[in-house]
């Protein structure tokens, strides 16, 4: 099948899209279609075939099999005109030059095309860039902030950065979430990777998640949000773990149950336990379960839904609480339970006697 006459609403388009290095399956068949001015994300552990996709893109490599569509024309096919109309950020970095930053970026204008005046001055004070410094002299943040201005400078239509935060101090990558937003209100679309969904969660519209050279999942970062669950942590006083357990199951949207008894109770006085001393307990009311009964922690998973808190603070609310502690939905976790539930062995073809990498 192959991809149709696209209007223009889409920045990246691919289909069925495969990539081999020899017996090694890189891309396993992506389809993907990214709106035009949106962010979004590709993330995935070591090897899942980020980097690969990106290079696909690029026309750095060629396809094994399947279709790509970037700002409406083949990659093959758009030659220097499109590239001019892309801004890369590669993931590795081999900036070595003698030449000052500016010099450099300079050099680089005038390859990617017009770079309006002021606008490499205006990027290096947002993302705090010295560009006087010599480009061999400067930290690995510091280079990546340089390949972060080669990228935007020439505000090309897509961007295309490969781990654009990797390095960054928690300020800057501030700094790149407002050029990334800048952008897309100018209508650009950004295509980003990275290892960790914390870092484009902030950023990103949505998110496809890679494995293994396959997309697990494509969602917004609402949708993560909604699967993943959420920790809460209760202690009771007075309660036995079995009654505290029976309590909290039944509560709707609680998955994974955990109890236990942090004071002994009423039958062993915290004095009297070997090698304590009163007001030494575990310092949530240890000291006064000894009067009051025993004390109970249960930590339960909550669905990660909107609606899944209330129920749960309103059943929980009944009970002799001492303590109540519900975590913000984890995504990374979500994000990790989907990389393991598509765990199998990495693809590999059987070799064949004509099989090479395709490059
Ligand atoms: N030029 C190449 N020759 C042979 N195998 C390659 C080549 N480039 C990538 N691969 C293989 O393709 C698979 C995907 O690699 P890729 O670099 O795209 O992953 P990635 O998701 O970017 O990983 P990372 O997060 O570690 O950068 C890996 O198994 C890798 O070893």
């Amino acid at each position: 099948m192959t991809l149709p006459t696209s209007s223009g609403d889409y920045a990246v388009e691919t289909r069925g899209l495969v990539k081999r290095f020899g017996r090694t399956v890189a891309l396993a068949g992506i389809d993907l279609a990214i709106p035009t001015g949106c962010v979004f994300g590709v993330i995935g552990p070591n090897g899942a075939g980020k980097t690969t996709l990106m290079r696909l893109l690029l026309d750095i490599i060629r396809p094994t099999s399947g279709e790509i569509r970037v700002l409406d024309v083949s990659p093959r096919a758009g030659g220097s005109d499109l590239r001019s109309r892309i801004g890369f950020l590669p993931g590795e970095l081999h900036l070595q030059s003698g030449l000052t930053a500016r010099r450099l970026l300079n050099d680089f204008a005038s390859i990617s095309g017009p770079v309006e005046p002021g606008r490499i001055d205006e990027l290096a004070a947002t993302l705090g860039l010295d560009l006087d410094e010599r480009v061999r002299r400067l930290s690995k943040g510091n280079k990546q902030k340089l390949s972060l201005i080669q990228a935007f400078m020439h505000r090309p239509r897509l961007l295309v950065l490969d781990e654009p935060t990797s390095g960054l101090d928690p300020l800057v990558q501030q700094q790149f979430q407002a050029m990334a937003r800048e952008a897309t209100a100018n209508g650009q679309t950004i295509f980003l990777s990275s290892h960790v969904l914390s870092e484009v969660q902030d950023a990103a519209d949505s998110v496809a998640i890679l494995r293994q050279g396959s997309v697990v999942k494509t969602a917004t970062v609402a949708e993560l949000r909604e699967s993943a669950v959420r920790h809460a942590r209760i202690v009771t006083v007075g309660l036995s773990e079995t009654e505290v357990a029976l309590r909290v199951a039944g509560i709707p949207g609680v998955g994974r149950l955990d109890t236990r008894r942090l004071s002994p109770g009423p039958e062993t006085r915290p004095e009297t336990r070997p090698g304590t001393r009163p007001g030494t307990g575990a310092g949530t009311g240890a000291e006064t379960g000894a009067e009051t009964g025993p004390v109970i922690e249960c930590r339960a998973t909550l669905s990660g839904a909107v609606g899944a808190v209330g129920p749960f603070v309103a059943a929980v609310a009944g009970l002799p609480l001492q303590d109540l502690v519900i975590e913000e939905p984890n995504l990374e976790e979500a994000v990790l339970t989907l990389y393991a539930e598509s765990d199998t062995e990495p693809p590999t073809e059987p070799p064949t006697s004509d099989r090479a990498g395709h490059v």
